[in-house]
């Protein structure tokens, strides 16, 4: 590819994640945008593929699980123009810290919510990981097919509670049995709900922002309403502001029904005018590595482990920052400062794996892994080195004490640690008093997977107990006196040794807080 080749293409890449709390309609929404792409042809394709209950402590299943939620983590189809990446955010017992550094790997971000539910709590968990990056979030309201909260109230939850500015583009007109279509601000029409058909038919407004008034719809008491309302958002809701919305400080919300495939397409649409090209990304040294820089650069955000129990193989995730991509070339892993070639590499479509030959900034590549990769690697082609900025680390939230269950195998354990923990699939810290190690997670499954490859890669059986969940803060050394631990605010040190105290409770933090007013504590987010 030639420069001009080389931009056109990256122009055309709109990369990023769909997050929402489990059962908001992500899969379904996904499902529909992968239909408007033709990469599937039936809705429930992905969903078939996600169903079934696996027992949680079976790791086969898990296993098969993963195995399953990994072919369908990135899927690229191409739509409008645009070549679409979607990265997966798993809900659920899949939820962990992949699921945070995904979002390092996105330009831009879809927050699914369940009209009736409000904002929840996973929702919130990640939408924070996706402010603090300061990207676009985009907010699809779902299930208007059903009675839900007053439009109004969601708006003012979603700012009350995440602390964003809200532009509604569209408004519904009625919801549940009484949903009559959309009012849609920004494409100027009437968006008609079919429930039957599953299509939708629009109707133009006038210059007042009304509907021909020999329309049937206009006689509606529901049509009133909505005018109503709109015009109350008109003057009282926030103007649209594109640098905000660019910037993470506003978000467009668009209402409709994913599962019957009303508002969604008018959604994707709109949201591809504004969702960014991918981004520049900033290294270590303070340079910025442009997307359509001639020589290729990347960084792994997620290493995924045993995807097949056959073969112990790990797929490492690069998301690509600048120049080409081809199967086969040679580059440089920063940290090692090794040369290899990269051969075995996969993109991601909705059903298959496929062999890539080529890539740009924005997508993703899988690399196959024989140990190489720790998250956070950034590899290169060319002679100047690149190494991009550190990924942040995520404050977790659970935490298990571990020991080795024979003691005659403490070489491999600390090997096995050392290197699970270096690779990013969990955190460490080490008790002050007793020196016993504590792992911690922000979710379950890390623990799970943790154990397993444990005994299964080192040959180490460990002991687990668990910790529940705790609040982790950090102390500045200087003010630390290792009498202010006790039981309900363990002290320890993460890997780096910086102390810190894991509380018991939000009680015990304030009870700190008041013993010691002159202690500043930090959570690392
Ligand atoms: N009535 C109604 N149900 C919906 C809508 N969208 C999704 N659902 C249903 O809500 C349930 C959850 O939808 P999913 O798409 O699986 O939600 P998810 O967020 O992917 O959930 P996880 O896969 O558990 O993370 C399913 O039973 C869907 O059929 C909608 O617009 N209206």
């Amino acid at each position: 590819m030639n420069k001009t080749e080389l931009t056109a293409a990256v122009n055309t890449r709109r990369t990023f994640a769909i997050i929402s709390h489990p059962d908001a309609g992500k899969t379904t929404i996904t499902e529909q945008m992968l239909l408007f792409g033709g990469v599937v042809r039936q809705a429930g394709t992905v969903k078939a593929r996600k169903s079934g209950n696996f027992a949680k402590s079976d790791w086969m299943e898990i296993e098969k699980k993963r195995g399953i939620s990994v072919t369908s983590s990135v899927m690229q189809f191409d739509y409008d123009g645009k070549r679409i990446n979607i990265l997966d955010t798993p809900g659920h017992e899949d939820f962990s810290e992949d699921t945070y550094r995904t979002l390092m790997a996105v330009d831009s971000a879809v927050m699914v919510i369940d009209s009736a539910k409000g904002i929840e709590p996973q929702t919130k968990k990640l939408f924070q990981i996706c402010k603090m990056r300061g990207i676009p979030i985009f907010t699809f309201m779902n299930k208007l097919d059903r009675d839900g909260r007053e439009p109004l109230d969601l708006l003012n939850e979603v700012e009350e509670v995440l602390g964003i500015e809200t532009y509604p583009m569209n408004w519904p007109m009625g919801m549940g049995k009484g949903l009559k279509g959309l009012y849609d601000r920004y494409n100027h029409r009437v968006e008609l709900y079919h429930n039957e058909a599953h299509g939708e038919t629009f109707l133009p407004l006038d210059e007042n922002g009304e509907l021909d008034p020999s329309n049937e719809l206009t006689k509606d008491s529901i049509y009133r309403d909505t005018l109503d309302e709109v015009e109350l958002i008109n003057e009282a809701g926030n103007d649209f502001d594109e640098a905000k919305v660019m910037a993470g400080d506003m978000t467009p919300v668009f209402f409709g029904s994913a599962l019957t495939n009303f508002g969604v397409e008018t959604f994707l649409k709109t949201y591809l005018q504004y969702a960014p090209k991918p981004a520049a990304h900033k290294t270590r040294d303070d340079q910025v590595v442009q997307p359509t820089d001639d020589e290729f650069a990347g960084f792994v955000f997620k290493i995924q482990a045993n995807m097949n129990p056959n073969h112990r193989d790990r797929i490492a995730f690069v998301r690509i920052c600048s120049g080409e991509f081809d199967r086969g070339m040679d580059v440089v892993l920063q940290r090692t400062g090794k040369k290899m070639r990269l051969n075995n590499s996969t993109q991601f479509m909705a059903d298959t794996r496929e062999t890539v030959e080529t890539a740009v900034a924005g997508d993703i590549v899988g690399l196959y892994d024989t140990g190489n990769f720790q998250i956070g690697d950034t590899i290169y082609a060319g002679k100047n080195a690149v190494q991009f900025e550190k990924l942040p680390q995520f404050t977790p939230e659970l935490f298990m004490r571990v020991t080795a269950k024979n003691v005659m195998k403490q070489k491999s354990f600390h090997k096995g640690i050392e290197q699970l923990v270096q690779e990013g699939a969990v955190q460490l810290y080490t008790s002050y008093s007793t020196g016993d190690y504590i792992l911690g997670a922000v979710g379950q499954l890390q623990f799970e997977v943790f154990k397993f490859r444990m005994q299964n890669e080192y040959n180490s059986e460990v002991v687990m107990e668990p910790m529940g969940s705790k609040t982790a803060r950090w102390i500045d050394p200087e003010q630390l006196d290792e009498k202010m631990s006790s039981s309900r605010n363990l002290l320890v040190k993460d890997r780096y040794g910086a102390p810190l105290f894991l509380f018991e409770n939000a009680f015990a933090e304030r009870w700190f807080a008041d013993k010691y007013p002159d202690v500043k504590l930090t959570s690392k987010l």
